[in-house]
């Protein structure tokens, strides 16, 4: 600091000035004990305490050389004959001083020198005094000096740890999970922000204080476990760790970080689901048919009501079932897809249901949420119905009716609130019939039945989805495609399609691939497959076709059915189309059904 400056206006932080009353009553203690006026300085010489004569220059600046030169060497001195010595040679107020010895000793604290203790006698008598033991003197001064350097500490300890509390409290109130420390009488001691808005409670003073209680449930997710909470006589389920704290920690004794079953939930959903909403804009088709299944999705949507849509593989089955739950007010919740044919029978049960913590060896420790938690408040899509297993489709029936369910090993009852969409492309009255699918399972599911009907019997809508795969070809391909050529597209209309919109998608994508950037797409660039495939029905009479009347009204009632579909309600237009009643085409059904199991 030079000197001259402004009092009060330091150049750095002073680590005395910040424990001044400590430091003014061990001036008076070296004073009392030694009857000699006494100085701090701090390391910009600005003077913290002083006694007797000195009192009145607190805050001021020192204006003598030797607490300067003492602060820069970080070593005592001792000015027995001031005005005469080499410090006071150049010192402005050596005119004034009145001194008749000095010493002065470093403060020091973590090897920074951060002031000095002066201590000052004006009379030959004092002088006589202190020179007589002068080592012990200077002995205790540097000891009061060590003193005064451990209150520095102490106190920048204190002050370090109040940063690093407020540091902690903004982080633990910026994070997602909520935070309860709770203390030795086993009340909160502290939350944070999250935990208040988790829990519904509005304010600090409502919980904390209040008795924290927590039980750990039968199941987990990853590393979080199921507890039971009470804070104040209230319970909450939610997700989480409880830590003891070590007792360092004095005064604390728990800790629990948690997150509520919900985001539990919805980040595990995240994981595992593609979170696109597609809304029924999605679903192309002009024809009759496909918008009388669009107006049954809308006024369906809003209705809570199980569907049941049938249908060919790859007719857009998923698609309208996502459309459901896109237009219902289920949207923000999720829409969970679970296709029954493809688990292993083994663990379908706890793909459906999930598992608790440990409940069968070889099982993730943690347990594991299934899909019909996955999909509570929102809508589960159960995809190839007709492939679910016996003992499962009791289950899941029971499950519909009860509208609860528990984790595989574990007694506990989770309530469920689910739209359920189910979808196949099996005769499920056929299986009713051969017992390989429930009939009270049926009607639960079939509340709203919607048949989407096979590519081939839907006209123009072939032209409409070639359309409309163009052009996300073109963009997705950076490519110019005006159209497809007259002869293509006539081939691509006598095919039949048995893999439906899935396999017409994936055919424009492989033209778009295999065409030029720009021009029409001529037939050429069809697969051998549809060539073939557009040729076949269009075939002439030959000497080989030895089928029988009997052979080709099979056939021919088995070609119709695969247009319309086996429901009744596909039946009935199969009669229509073929010209007879509804009871003949039963029999003939039977007759049929029986020739083949005779074959
Ligand atoms: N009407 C349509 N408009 C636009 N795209 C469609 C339409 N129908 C189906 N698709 C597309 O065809 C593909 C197959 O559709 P989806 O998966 O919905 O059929 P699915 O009947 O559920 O099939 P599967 O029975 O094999 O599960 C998807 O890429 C879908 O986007």
């Amino acid at each position: 600091m030079k000197r001259g400056m402004d009092p009060g206006i330091s150049e750095k932080r002073s680590y005395l000035k910040q424990i001044q009353p400590s430091v003014t009553k061990y001036a008076e203690v070296i004073a009392g004990v030694l009857n000699v006026d006494v100085e701090i300085v701090d390391d910009n010489l600005e003077k913290i305490a002083g006694t007797g004569r000195f009192k009145d220059d607190i805050n001021t600046f020192s204006k003598g050389l030797v607490y300067e030169t003492v602060l820069r060497e970080g070593r005592h001195r001792v000015i027995d004959f001031p005005r005469e010595n080499e410090i006071c040679r150049f010192c402005d107020s050596r005119g004034e001083c009145i001194e008749t010895m000095e010493i002065a000793t470093p403060i020091m604290s973590d090897g920074e020198k951060i002031g000095v203790i002066g201590l000052v006698c004006t009379t030959e008598e004092q002088k006589g005094y202190i020179s007589r033991s002068l080592d012990s003197h200077v002995d205790f001064l540097n000891q009061i000096s060590d003193l005064i350097a451990s209150k520095v500490q102490e106190n920048r300890s204190f002050e370090t740890n109040l940063a690093s509390i407020s540091m902690l409290r903004n982080i633990l109130d910026n994070i997602e999970n909520g935070v309860i420390v709770v203390d030795d009488g086993g009340s909160v001691a502290y939350i944070n922000q999250k935990a208040m808005g988790k829990l519904g409670v509005e304010a600090e003073v409502k919980v904390l204080g209040k008795v924290f209680d927590a039980r750990k449930g039968a199941s987990g997710i990853g590393n979080a476990d199921e507890y039971a909470i009470r804070i104040g006589g209230r319970s909450y389920k939610v997700m989480g760790n409880l830590l003891e704290l070590a007792p360092i920690y004095r005064g604390y004794r728990k800790l629990f970080i948690f997150s509520t079953l919900r985001e539990v939930r919805n980040s595990a959903y995240a994981l595992t689901s593609e979170t696109r909403l597609l809304p029924m804009e999605n679903i192309i088709g002009e024809s009759d048919v496909m918008k009388e299944i669009k107006e049954t999705i809308a006024k369906v949507a809003r209705t809570g009501s199980t569907v049941l849509i049938r249908g060919e593989s790859g007719t857009g089955k998923e698609l309208i079932a996502r459309a459901i739950h896109a237009e219902s007010d289920r949207r923000d919740q999720p829409f969970v897809g679970i296709n029954c044919s493809a688990i292993p029978e083994t663990l379908i049960e706890s793909e459906f249901f999930g598992y608790a913590k440990g409940a069968f060896s070889g099982a993730s420790p943690g347990g594991r949420i299934g899909k019909f938690e996955l999909a509570n408040k929102g809508v589960l899509f159960l995809d190839e119905i007709g492939d679910m297993p016996l003992y499962l489709q009791t289950k899941v029936l029971r499950v519909l009716q009860e509208r609860s369910f528990s984790r595989v090993g574990s007694n506990e009852t989770i309530d469920l609130d689910i739209r359920v969409v189910a979808a196949t492309n099996r005769n499920l009255e056929e299986m009713i019939r051969t017992n390989q699918f429930r009939r009270d399972l049926f009607y639960r599911l079939n509340v709203i039945p919607i048949d989407v009907p096979p590519l081939r019997s839907r006209g123009d809508d072939l032209e409409l989805l070639v359309e409309t795969f163009l052009t996300k070809y073109n963009s997705l391909f950076g490519k110019d495609i005006t159209g497809i050529d007259g002869e293509a597209m006539k081939a691509l209309k006598k095919y039949k399609w048995p893999g439906n919109v899935r396999e017409l998608e994936n055919i424009i994508q492989y033209m778009v691939t295999m065409a030029g950037s720009t021009g029409m797409i001529m037939k050429d660039t069809l697969p051998e497959g549809i060539l073939r495939g557009s040729k076949s029905g269009n075939h002439k009479i030959s000497t080989s076709d030895t089928r029988t009347l009997r052979e080709i009204e099979d056939e021919h009632i088995r070609n119709i059915l695969e247009l319309y579909g086996t429901t009744t309600e596909g039946k009935k237009k199969a009669a229509k189309v073929l010209g007879i009643g509804i009871a003949t085409l039963y029999r003939k059904l039977g007759e049929i059904y029986q020739n083949d199991k005779n074959l």
